[in-house]
């Protein structure tokens, strides 16, 4: 069936083209798979995109046009109401830009909550335990390696969780498992329920008090480079950074520093500040225990995510609003 109004998939879909393909009775469908951002800003001038009323912007879109930022959102087609992204961060998307335009926005998140808490509890264990250098030495016929050291358990230790959202509720309901005290500083403080017995502190609080932090907010101006020397000056000798979020939260020099000088005992890291680049001071410490921002890397999350897109996708072209649409837009209305 064709009809006047489209939807346009950027990148691909993996696990859901049938439902994707199932959108085809509401509207016509069109992809755009490969190209550049270039070529992309000339698809967008030329028409061709101009019945387009809502865009799945699929993980692989960032690699195609380059971030979503004002240049392109202008450029965008004027049918355009919804674009539904596939990613709990949306870092690389104007907002500002989309609301102006009145364009809807989502993302992923609750989809992303399991995988990535388990990131962050895999990456935490493995800091505590200081494990790079025998997960490396036994491969090499080493056995625990030079150098080897006895760790930390997580029991009894207190875990500051900075940005108590989807993700970091699941690593604290993980870290309770296993013998955790869970502290929280976000910007409000949230309902009982929400905090289901973790403790609310200041920012400050949460730096002098926790023994191991786990960095859970969402990158943006007032959150880049929030983890700077300062705030690990402020910190316990001898605690352990996890950061699942975003690479640039962390000031990565600052962290290189800290780790160098024993302030921080160990890192759990799946996010660098300049992806795929890593900092070679952190390649370097065999304190670092580093995956490749892989948080949400399971068949299971990924299906998930890609369902929720297609979800929201929907529920914009029908008019019924998205399902979960990025909180700056909530608070605007
Ligand atoms: N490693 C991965 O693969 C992966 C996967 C999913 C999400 N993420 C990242 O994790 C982030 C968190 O995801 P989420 O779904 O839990 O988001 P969320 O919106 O549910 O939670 C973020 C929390 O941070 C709090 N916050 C924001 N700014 C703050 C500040 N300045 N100080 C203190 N608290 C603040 C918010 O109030 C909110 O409670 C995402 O933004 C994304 O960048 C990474």
């Amino acid at each position: 069936m064709t009809s006047s109004r489209a939807a346009l998939l950027i990148g691909k879909i993996t696990h859901s083209r049938k439902e994707w393909e199932a959108l085809g009775s509401l509207v016509s469908l069109k992809e755009y798979g490969s190209g550049s951002r270039t070529h992309f800003l000339e698809q967008c001038q030329s028409g061709v995109f101009d019945d387009v009323v809502g865009i799945y912007r699929s993980n692989e879109s960032t690699r195609l046009t380059g971030p979503f930022d004002k240049e392109l959102v202008q450029a965008l087609p004027n049918s355009l109401e919804t674009i539904a992204h596939n990613g709990a961060g949306y870092d690389n998307i104007d907002i500002s830009a989309c609301t102006e335009r009145q364009i809807q926005v989502s993302s992923t998140p609750i989809a992303v909550d399991d995988s990535t808490a388990d990131t962050a509890m895999f990456l935490m264990l493995g800091a505590l335990r200081r494990v790079t250098i025998p997960f490396n030495a036994i491969r090499k016929g080493g056995w625990r390696g030079k150098g080897f050291q006895l760790g930390h358990d997580p029991k009894g230790k207190t875990l500051g969780v900075l940005g108590l959202g989807g993700i970091g509720r699941a690593v604290a309901q993980r870290a309770k498992g296993f013998g955790m005290t869970i502290q929280y500083h976000n910007r409000n403080r949230l309902t009982a329920e929400l905090e289901d017995g973790a403790r609310y502190v200041s920012f400050e609080e949460l730096l002098k008090t926790s023994d191991v932090l786990s960095l859970n907010l969402a990158l943006n101006a007032n959150t880049r480079h929030i983890i700077s020397k300062p705030q690990f000056d402020l910190m316990k000798d001898g605690v352990v950074i996890v950061n699942t979020a975003r690479g640039p939260i962390i000031d990565e020099a600052a962290l290189v520093d800290a780790l160098n000088s024993g302030k921080v005992f160990s890192a759990g890291l799946d996010v660098f500040e300049e992806e795929p680049k890593v900092h070679p001071g952190l390649l370097e410490n065999e304190n670092v225990v580093i995956v490749p921002h892989i948080g949400t890397s399971t068949w299971e999350t990924q299906k998930g995510m890609e369902l929720l897109v297609l979800d929201n996708l929907k529920s914009g072209i029908q008019g019924k609003g998205l399902i979960t649409q990025v909180p700056e837009q909530k608070q605007k209305r």
